[in-house]
């Protein structure tokens, strides 16, 4: 049976694709990833096996930008918050001081300007939000002036502007606790963090204790480390935290676009 077996298809980051996996494969061809984020897969192990790699990066785009608005918006108008207390049994709740944070004219910061950025842009630029991003590659002018988002080569200067800061990045060594204590320290007090990258690319005892301290309003997280966090893990004890698990891409329209693009990189690799 394994010697049959040319391609795999990676459902969710599992199974686990090891030496031992790849040694009872002979005929293994290519792995195709379902979603976009390939830091759980050992790229220099996979090709030292000759076999080929592919993700589907524009099946999951549309789908993991609406994610981050979501987080965004829920975040700035307190929704998980707001939708408890309407439903507790407490009736005195009109009587609340309750204020969220404006999104239409607030500044987002834009970390990672890939498909899933841009597209974010395209949904804040709809909320008439002022767009900031630090990328690797700067877009081209045109692209910019599509979005009206500005081109941050520092990231300080981003971050010490920006009223919603975005994490789009995906996970490498370089990006890894890419938003730590003292970059933290460089956002506003008022201001958001949200993260729909990988859980690593913040340094999370660096958060806790900026969401502790007051050193950032909040943090909108749909990625932690580990997935899901220990139940006694202190970023669940917080108030001005908005925790999702993992739900990114996750629609059923995403997941039909996934798997065909995850089938028509197969079939690429397989006929050559
Ligand atoms: O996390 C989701 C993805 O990598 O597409």
């Amino acid at each position: 049976m394994s010697k049959k077996v040319q391609a795999i298809y990676v459902w969710w980051q599992k199974p686990i694709i090891d030496r031992e996996l790849l040694e009872s494969l002979p005929n293994l061809k290519v792995i195709a990833n379902s979603g976009v984020g390939i830091d759980h897969l050992d790229l220099k192990l996979i090709s030292s096996f000759g076999v080929k790699m592919a993700n589907a990066p524009n099946a999951v785009s549309s789908s993991t930008a609406d994610t981050g608005m979501a987080l965004l918006l829920a975040s700035a108008k307190r929704l998980v918050e707001g939708c408890q207390i309407a439903v507790s049994p407490n009736t005195e709740y009109f009587a609340a001081d309750w204020m969220g944070d404006e999104v239409t004219g607030a500044t987002l910061g834009i970390i990672g300007m890939g498909r899933i950025g841009y597209k974010i842009a395209r949904r804040a630029k709809a909320f008439e939000m002022k767009i900031l991003y630090h990328n690797r590659n700067r877009r081209t002018e045109e692209e910019e002036r599509a979005v009206g988002a500005t081109y941050c080569t520092k990231i300080e200067d981003l971050l010490q502007q920006s009223d919603f800061v975005m994490l789009v990045v995906s996970l490498t060594p370089q990006t890894c606790k890419l938003i730590g204590k003292r970059e933290l320290e460089w956002m506003k007090p008022t201001a958001t963090l949200i993260n729909i990258s990988r859980g690593p690319v913040v340094d999370q005892n660096a958060l806790v204790e900026a969401l502790q301290n007051g050193v950032i309003k909040a943090a909108a997280l749909d990625v932690t480390y580990p997935e899901p966090l220990p139940r006694d893990h202190p970023l669940l004890k917080l108030k001005n935290i908005l925790i999702t698990p993992h739900l990114g891409v996750k629609t059923d329209k995403a997941t039909r676009m996934i798997t065909e693009e995850a089938v028509a990189n197969i079939l690429a690799a397989l006929n050559g």
